[in-house]
């Protein structure tokens, strides 16, 4: 293994040389061409970038949900290439937590059983401590025997970040969390995942499209035609969205 390939201890999740490709000859898509970067533990991490830029096939190969055409994507030490389907799916569910836009939840299940499924799962119990102060951060204690249909957007998505985090995972993606979400259940949802990272010292992982949702990361990254081109330590919202104007601006590339 080469210095370069080794992980950091601080990193929870990385990729390394990351090239994904889609196709092949004339209609070949390099939708990763080439990136390194360590998402620091602890640390609440945005990706942005124009519509097509890599974000979501970035998202998908450091979490183990697709595979790179070459490179290496680790979660922690674990170098995801040397996984089998059954591993990936092992290491997942115990290491990796996830918020969807359309909040994914089991409809049947209640709000309790929604926020335990992932440990139910694996088999395991879990902290019993951990989850029960959960419930309280994502403010669903009175709910906790409701289904998810009785909910709103906003608190449906606040019980999909509770089992997000449920297993302690080592690393939480977040794809779009408020992409459903009216702009002040949007602000809570974003509110809670910056506090439990900094609370419980816990790693996020955020895709968003939407500059006021960035800003609530410790860092954003931001992607260009599948390359990283940029990064910025406590952004602003208006920050950001300069930096994504500049995409946009005749003969400004990056
Ligand atoms: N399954 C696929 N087959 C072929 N091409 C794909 C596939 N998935 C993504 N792509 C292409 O890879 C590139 C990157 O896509 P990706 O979805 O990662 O971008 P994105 O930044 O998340 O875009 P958006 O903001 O629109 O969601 C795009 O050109 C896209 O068309």
């Amino acid at each position: 293994m080469t210095t370069a390939l080794r992980p950091t201890a601080t990193a929870a999740a990385r990729v390394v040389d990351a090239v994904k490709t889609y196709g092949a000859g004339d209609t070949e898509v390099r939708a990763l061409d080439g990136v390194s970067v360590d998402f620091p533990a602890g640390r609440f991490t945005a990706i942005m970038g124009p519509s097509g830029s890599g974000k979501s096939t970035l998202m998908h190969c450091a979490a183990g949900l697709d595979t790179l055409t070459s490179g290496s994507a680790f979660i922690g030490g674990t170098d995801l290439s040397g996984l089998d389907d059954r591993a990936l799916t092992l290491l997942r569910r115990e290491r990796v937590g996830f918020v969807f836009q359309a909040f994914n939840l089991l409809p049947t299940l209640t709000v309790a059983e929604n926020i335990t499924l992932p440990l139910d799962l694996a088999g395991q119990r879990g902290d019993r401590e951990w989850i029960d102060a959960l419930v309280d951060t994502v403010g669903l204690r009175d709910r906790l025997h409701h289904r998810p249909a009785e909910l709103s957007g906003g608190q449906q998505q606040r019980v999909a970040v509770a089992r997000a985090f449920a297993g302690r995972p080592d690393v939480v993606f977040a794809d779009e969390p408020t992409g459903n979400l009216d702009s002040r259940a949007g602000e809570e949802v974003l509110r809670l995942l910056g506090s439990t990272v900094r609370r419980t010292a816990r790693t996020v992982v955020m895709v968003t499209h939407d500059p006021v949702a960035a800003a609530h990361a410790d860092e954003v990254l931001f992607l260009a035609d599948g390359r990283l081109v940029d990064r910025m330590p406590d952004p602003t919202a208006e920050r950001v969205l300069d930096r994504l104007k500049a995409f946009d601006a005749p003969g400004v590339r990056s």
